[in-house]
C-alpha cells in the first residue's frame, strides 16, 4: 500500500484545521484574559470536527481515536454556536482540494457528531486514525508553539503522520532559538506542514494556502560531535524533567542551552535537523502518554533518519489503546547517536 491518497488528505485536512485555530487566535487575542482557556477549547473542538469530517468522507471504514468529545460541547448552546460559526466559515481557497474534504459540514448537530467520532478506544488492529486538534495548548494561548496532528495507525504501526505548525518557521535551515520556541506568530515567514509515509521519507512544505503541493524532503542533521547538539524539550516542567534532561546534557557533554517549545513542533525540528535531540523524561510515574501526542511526530522523525523510542530504549508501541501504556518517556536522536544518548538517559534515572 503507498498511503498516497491517506497522506494527501491528512494533509489538506490539517492545514483545513489551522485556518481555523489561527482565526481563533487572532480573534481572541487581546480580549480574554490570560487564563482564560476558551478561545483552546473552541479550537479544540472545531479543528476536531474539520478534520473528522474529512477523514469519513474519503476513509469511512477507518477508526479514529480523537482528543475530544461533544458531551459538555451539547449542554452549552452558546459555545456549540460560536464554533459552529468557525467551523462553516473554514475553506481552503482551492474549491477542487475543498471537495476532496468532503466539502463544508452541514450543520451543528453533524459537527458534534463528528467530533464523537473520535472515541475508538485504538488497540493493534485495523486502521485507526490519531488526531491531537490542537497539541500545546499553553503554547497555542501565549502564541508560542502548537501543532494540529495526525497519523494513520495500521495493525499497531504508524504508516502516516502529518504536523501543521503554524508557528513554525517556513524555512527547514532557520536555527532553533529559545525565541522560536517561545515567540512562535504566524506572521511573514512562518507556518510549515511537515508529513511522513512509512518507509518513503519525510517533507515538509509551507502551510500556506496555494503552496498545497510544493513539498521537500526532509532529513535529521549529522552529529559528528555530540557535545555540539541541540537538545529541545517541553516548556512544561511537569511534562518533562528539566533537571533531568540538564543531567544528561551535562553527561554527554552539551554546554548549549536547550530550547523548549510546547507540542510535536518538538518532532518536526529536530526532524528537519534545526534541533537534534528531543527528550522526554517522565516526571510522574502514573502518567500515561497519549498516542495522539507522538503517533505523528514518532514517525516524521523516523523517516528523517532518525530513532525514537522511550526511555528504556523501547519503540513506542502504538497498538496498546488510547494510551502508550507500555512506554515511559520518550528519546527521539540521529540513529547514529541515539544509542549513546540512551545510555546517559539510563544512567542519569538510575541513579535517581
Ligand atoms: N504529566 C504529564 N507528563 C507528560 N505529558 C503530559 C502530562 N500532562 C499532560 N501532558 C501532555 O503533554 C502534551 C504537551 O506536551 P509538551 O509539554 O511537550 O508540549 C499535552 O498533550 C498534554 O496533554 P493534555 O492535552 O492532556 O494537557
Ligand atoms: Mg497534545
Ligand atoms: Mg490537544
Ligand atoms: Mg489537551
Amino acid at each position: 500500500m503507498s498511503y498516497q491518497k491517506e497522506v494527501h488528505i491528512a494533509q489538506l485536512a490539517v492545514q483545513r484545521a489551522t485556518i481555523l485555530t489561527q482565526r481563533v487566535f487572532h480573534g481572541t487575542k487581546g480580549t480574554e484574559s490570560k487564563d482564560d482557556r476558551s478561545p483552546v477549547t473552541v479550537g479544540d473542538y472545531g479543528a476536531q470536527a474539520l478534520i473528522i469530517h474529512a477523514i469519513q468522507h474519503n476513509f469511512p471504514n477507518d477508526e479514529i481515536v480523537g482528543e475530544e468529545e461533544a458531551s459538555t460541547l451539547r449542554q452549552n448552546p452558546n459555545l456549540t454556536t460560536q464554533i459552529w460559526d468557525l467551523v462553516k466559515a473554514a475553506q481552503l481557497d482551492d474549491t477542487a482540494a475543498e471537495q476532496e474534504l468532503g466539502g463544508p459540514l452541514e450543520s451543528p448537530e453533524q459537527m458534534l457528531q463528528a467530533i464523537d467520532a473520535g472515541r475508538s478506544a485504538g488497540g493493534l488492529r485495523g486502521r485507526i486514525w490519531a488526531l491531537d486538534p490542537i497539541d500545546g495548548t499553553k503554547g497555542f494561548l501565549r502564541g508560542g508553539q502548537y501543532a494540529v496532528c495526525l497519523a494513520l495507525i495500521e495493525d499497531g504501526d504508524v504508516k502516516v503522520g502529518v504536523l501543521a505548525c503554524p508557528n513554525l518557521p517556513v524555512d527547514d535551515s532557520a536555527p532553533l532559538s529559545a525565541d522560536v520556541g517561545e515567540k512562535g506568530s504566524d506572521g511573514e515567514g512562518r507556518g510549515v506542514l511537515f508529513a511522513a509515509v512509512f518507509r518513503t521519507g519525510a517533507t515538509s512544505r509551507p502551510l500556506g494556502q496555494g503552496a498545497l503541493r510544493t513539498s521537500r524532503p526532509i532529513r535529521m542533521q549529522d552529529v559528528p560531535d555530540i557535545t555540539q547538539a541541540t537538545f529541545c524539550e517541553s516548556v512544561e516542567a511537569g511534562h518533562s524533567s528539566h533537571g533531568d534532561q540538564a543531567a544528561i546534557a551535562k553527561k554527554l557533554g552539551i554546554t548549549k542551552e536547550s530550547v523548549r517549545m510546547d507540542s510535536q513542533a518538538k518532532y518536526g525540528s529536530i526532524a528537519r535537523g534545526a534541533g537534534d535531540l528531543y527528550l522526554r523524561l517522565p516526571v510522574r510515574a502514573d502518567y500515561e502518554e497519549k498516542i495522539w501526542d507522538h503517533a505523528a511526530g514518532d514517525l516524521i522523525v523516523r523517516e528523517a533518519g532518525g530513532k525514537v523510542t522511550d526511555a528504556e530504549g523501547k519503540p513506542l508501541d502504538f497498538g496498546r489503546g488510547r494510551t502508550l501504556k507500555d512506554n515511559k518517556g520518550v528519546v527521539a536522536a540521529p540513529k547514529t547517536v541515539h544509542q549513546q544518548v540512551l545510555d546517559a538517559v539510563k544512567s542519569v534515572l538510575s541513579s535517581k
